[in-house]
């Protein structure tokens, strides 16, 4: 199935500017991508790099530049690969590149109802849409807000049938502090053995900018050396 991945090169990553300078945003944003990349490869996808601008350094797969605005680069490549009539052949599936907690069960989770359904959306906390797979012809994305109870209402609109897949990993889209502290846990209890926590390549990278779980008055937080 392919997979479009949706990376925003342009200022990423704006509500963690708290706690990451621009260029750490930038940085991280691409652990975060190559981390989903990875996932979706593993999980028998074949991912398609849809970005604002040419995206630096190497990437294991095709990237599209479209410079519109999320919702109308999205249903470009929908277009593109759905078509305009029935039968659909393909479905298409697009997985927000933020999603850093993904595994490849996750995914293939996702991939498999999209086979049962015209369409599966894993839904974001906060009412966001952090992957879907898509496979009628007349679906259409309508991002940011609730875009979740959006894209019920356009597949409701469009007579598709929908599967919601109930995933806490797929619906972790890292976009707040509080978002960090949920990567840092399961990135420990993934763990690797080596220096105490494991997980993917944004983990990592957070650990090494001196990021470290805060537990110390009873609740979770993140902490900075
Ligand atoms: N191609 C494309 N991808 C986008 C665009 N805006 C956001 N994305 C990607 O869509 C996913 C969800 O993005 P958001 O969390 O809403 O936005 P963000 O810019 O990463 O973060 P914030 O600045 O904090 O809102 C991420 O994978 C982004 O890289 C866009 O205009 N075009
Ligand atoms: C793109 C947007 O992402 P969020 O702002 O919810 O992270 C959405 O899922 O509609």
């Amino acid at each position: 199935m392919e997979v479009i991945v949706p990376f925003s090169t342009d200022r990423p990553k704006s509500r963690l500017s708290g706690v990451l300078s621009r260029d750490e945003r930038n940085r991280f944003a691409r652990e975060m991508l190559d981390d989903v990349l990875d996932a979706v490869v593993a999980a028998g996808g074949e991912p398609r790099v849809l970005a604002t601008d040419a995206v630096d350094a190497d990437l294991p797969c095709p990237v599209t530049v479209d410079d519109r605005p999320l919702t109308d680069a999205v249903n470009a490549a929908l277009d593109a690969r759905l078509g305009e009539s029935e039968p659909v052949a393909d479905r298409v599936a697009v997985v927000m590149a933020d999603l850093a907690l993904a595994t490849p069960e996750a995914l293939r989770e996702l991939f498999a109802a999209g086979r049962e359904a015209d369409v599966a959306i894993a839904p974001g906390r906060g009412g966001g849409t952090n992957a879907f797979v898509a496979g009628h012809p007349e679906f259409e994305t309508d991002y940011h807000g609730a875009s979740y109870l959006d894209h019920r209402r356009i597949a409701d609109e469009v007579g598709a049938s929908v599967e919601v897949v109930d995933s806490h990993r797929l619906a972790t889209d890292i976009d707040e502090p509080t978002d960090l502290a949920e990567l840092l846990i399961h990135a420990e209890a993934d763990g690797d053995g080596n220096d105490g926590g494991g997980g993917g390549k944004a983990p990592r990278w957070l650990r090494d900018a001196g990021f470290a779980l805060d537990t110390t008055d009873g609740r979770v937080g993140i902490e900075r050396e």
